[in-house]
């Protein structure tokens, strides 16, 4: 007897240095990607983040997990700045019954090369590599969404990119590390198969590191589809030195483009069926499983925190505005009115969900 093959995610995979390719080319795959998905390969190439750095990175990822004592964390533990140490998505989990917690680090942004937060002392002697790795992740949203502003035709088509320009201000743009501890000896049931709650992310863009056969990550393409696995080297890029980027887009794109660029619900989960309105356990991608520790590393790119979060000048947003104005025949009106918003201002809201504790008195 054969088994069907686990179904997972359909996104693209787009090499950004391609060969051949036009810049309004590229540009427009990854804008298709972003409208259909939300969620983006981008091909390995070392070109924008050497692989050199990715591999460091999550060695001085496994440092910090590996090695950093309790008093330690306690005395980094994360601030309403959001820096430092947490549980991943704890609102959306019951920490008291949660059998295997996540853990993360939040690193904020830096200033001359300084973190402007106090770092343990198993990563503080690397202050400098996290920092250029930090500019580097910085670099490549950046470009990202600059062929935004391309695909999309916005006008200027620097308008993203130039909302993220650090000589503007202080954003939230975050570094973080992610650490999943071994299940193994541990009794899981479905219960327990959460590991980061399901949730978009509040920034405009996120770039994921994942690294090879570690399993976890599913995405709910749409609201009535089920959740599908997002294997870490999707077809094609088994033989690539580095799995690639993979790349989602943040509430504040779509926000910006009145929902067009798409902020998909995805969360950290383990194959089981974890809730009684969930029938079929999610699959596995072939190669892939739950075996040691998992690691992660996100980078969250975020606008400078005065960036206004009004519509962005597009002829495409504005033409897909008047086709679903058309066909609901109730929309808001090409002028409609919405309150715009900074960047602060969504960050803060979204923050006080999050860590209801941090924020209780
Ligand atoms: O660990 C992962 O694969 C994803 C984590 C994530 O989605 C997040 O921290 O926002
Ligand atoms: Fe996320």
């Amino acid at each position: 007897m054969t088994t069907a093959a686990t179904e997972t995610a359909h996104i693209p995979v787009i090499d950004l240095s391609a060969p051949g390719k036009s810049e309004q080319d590229i540009a427009k795959e990854l804008c298709e990607a972003a409208i259909e998905h939300g969620f983006i390969y981008i091909r390995s190439s070392g070109v924008d983040v050497s692989l050199e750095a990715v591999d460091r990175a999550f060695q001085l990822s496994k440092e910090l997990f590996g090695k950093t004592s309790a008093e330690e964390k306690e005395r980094c533990k994360i601030l309403k700045n959001n820096r430092g140490w947490s549980g991943i998505r704890s609102e959306t989990l019951d920490p008291k019954n949660q059998k295997v917690p996540s853990r993360a680090f939040n690193f904020g942004e830096f200033i001359n090369g300084k973190a402007q937060q106090v770092l343990p002392d198993t990563i503080s002697p690397h202050e400098d590599e996290i920092h250029n790795f930090f500019q580097s992740c910085d670099a490549l949203a950046r470009r990202i969404l600059y062929l935004l502003g391309i695909g999309l035709e916005v006008n200027p088509p620097d308008f993203f990119a130039s909302a993220h320009l650090r000589e503007k201000g202080h954003s939230g743009t975050t570094l973080r590390f992610l650490h999943y501890p071994s299940l193994q000896g541990l009794d899981i049931s479905a219960d327990d198969s959460i590991r980061a709650g399901a949730h978009s992310d509040y920034g405009s863009l996120t770039l994921l590191f994942r690294l090879p056969k570690q399993a976890g990550l599913q995405i709910l393409p749409h609201s009535s589809s089920p959740w599908l696995p997002v294997p870490v080297q999707p077809h094609g890029t088994l033989s690539d030195p580095s799995p690639p980027i993979l790349v989602n887009i943040g509430d504040l794109l779509s926000y910006w483009t009145d929902g067009l660029l798409r902020s998909t619900m995805h969360r950290v989960a383990l194959p089981y069926s974890s809730s009684k309105e969930e029938k079929n356990p999610v699959g596995v991608p072939e190669g892939e499983g739950f075996e040691g520790d998992r690691y992660s590393i996100a980078f969250f790119c975020h606008p400078v925190g005065t960036a206004r979060l009004e519509r962005v000048p597009s002829e495409v947003v504005r033409r897909r505005r008047r086709e679903v104005e058309v066909g609901d025949g109730d929309g808001e009106g090409e002028e409609g009115e919405r309150r715009v918003v900074t960047a602060d201002e969504h960050l803060q809201m979204r923050l006080r969900a999050s860590y209801l504790d941090l924020y209780k008195d």
